[in-house]
């Protein structure tokens, strides 16, 4: 197939955009940064400096064209949107003012995406992230990848593209070109079934919310058996939720399976409380934490994960008791001018009653 040489702007260099273009650019050229001015302008002088398969004393520094405004590339084709969800509508209007109908690459976490994007835009390709990534400084960037390694290649993340609706063969054939120049810096995999793929991640991530709650890598978990047991709840409440609501699972490397999260929650807290920080260990920080205890802010992705799943619940009529705690909890103690993560005892005490 002819690979159309596509100019890409990636919008928004937080931690994936960031990661994405550290991998991408140094492979194929026609990628450039938009941030607002603050982080634009350090990336303009310093790069982005990379730790490199995950160790922090081995960087990599790229020097990546940054800009501020999108009129400075009028012709862009490709907009790879990676920004949060709740910056999405503002983000999304601004693009169609400057750039009209461009094609847009969604990767927020969740499925809000697909509510605001078609507003505004007819060839939209959706993104499933399989690696964790966080920003120690605008221009330095750490990650933690869940691919298996593979012999004499750097790790990078593994992102699953996918549409949604009826197929449009234009939109394939483009989505494939781009899997194309992805897979030169990093993997990335046509997903024939997003729906599933997207709401399979989306498990995991009902745990960012205790997590940022409990202060996971923030602060002493005085009982791992209680934060076992509260996570594994919440996640497996997802899985059933899911599945009354009609969608099955989509195995991907490194995202919990789904029968791992039930016998997490069969299991005696005293054993599954093992299997757990196992998997944590492999979140170093996850972006609700960076929101909420790393740059102190109030905004979060809580109703679109935790959120959107009690209105699921709410619809096929499934009980979502740990979910519904953790959800009221969170928005109370988010909402604080200064945010601090809760002792787990004192989450447990708060939504015991509920259960
Ligand atoms: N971090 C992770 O490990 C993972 C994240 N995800 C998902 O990926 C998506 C992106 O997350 P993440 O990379 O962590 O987010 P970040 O907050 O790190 O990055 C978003 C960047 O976009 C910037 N931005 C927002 N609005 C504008 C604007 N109008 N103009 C210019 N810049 C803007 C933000 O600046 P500012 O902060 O000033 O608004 C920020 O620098 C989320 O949906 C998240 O759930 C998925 C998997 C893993
Ligand atoms: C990496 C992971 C799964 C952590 O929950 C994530 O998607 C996030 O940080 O939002």
């Amino acid at each position: 197939m002819n690979e159309k040489e596509y100019d890409f702007v990636i919008f928004g260099a937080g931690a994936i955009g960031s990661s994405i273009g550290a991998w991408l650019y140094p492979h194929y050229n026609k990628v450039c940064f938009l941030d607002r001015k603050e982080i634009a302008n350090e990336l303009k002088e310093k790069g982005i400096n990379i730790y490199l398969n995950e160790e922090k004393d081995k960087i990599q520094k790229i020097n990546v064209p940054v800009i501020e405004d999108l009129n400075e590339k009028p012709d862009t084709d490709v907009v790879i949107l990676a920004t949060k969800n709740y910056s999405l509508d503002a983000v999304a209007q601004e693009i169609k003012a400057k750039l009209g109908d461009p094609i847009i690459i969604a990767l927020q976490n969740g499925v809000e995406n697909q509510k605001i994007l078609p507003k505004y835009f007819s060839k939209i390709i959706y993104g499933t992230i399989c690696w964790n990534a966080w920003k120690d400084s605008p221009s330095v960037l750490g990650f933690s990848s869940w691919q298996k390694p593979e012999e004499g290649k750097p790790k990078t993340g593994s992102l699953f593209l996918g549409t949604v609706g009826d197929k449009n063969p234009e939109l394939e054939g483009i989505m494939k070109n781009i899997v194309n120049i992805f897979n030169k810096g990093f993997d990335a995999q046509i997903s024939n079934d997003f729906q599933n793929t997207i709401h399979t991640k989306m498990v995991t991530n009902l745990g960012n919310c205790v997590l940022t709650l409990a202060g996971h890598k923030f602060r002493e978990i005085s009982s791992m058996k209680t934060l076992a047991k509260i996570t594994t709840n919440v996640l497996n409440e997802g899985v059933q939720i899911l599945k009354a609501a009609g969608y099955s699972e989509y195995p991907m490397d490194g995202v919990t399976s789904w029968g791992l999260v039930g016998l997490g929650a069969k299991l005696p807290a005293s054993i599954s409380k093992f299997i757990f920080q196992k998997k944590v260990k492999h979140y170093p920080m996850n972006s609700m934490q960076q929101d909420i205890i790393l740059h102190k802010g109030n905004q979060s992705e809580l109703d679109y994960f935790n959120g959107y799943f009690l209105e699921l619940a709410n619809k096929v009529g499934v009980k979502a008791p740990y979910n519904q705690g953790i959800y009221d909890v969170c928005k109370e103690e988010f909402a604080k001018p200064n945010f601090e993560p809760l002792d787990v005892a004192d989450i447990w005490e708060k939504i015991e009653g509920n259960l």
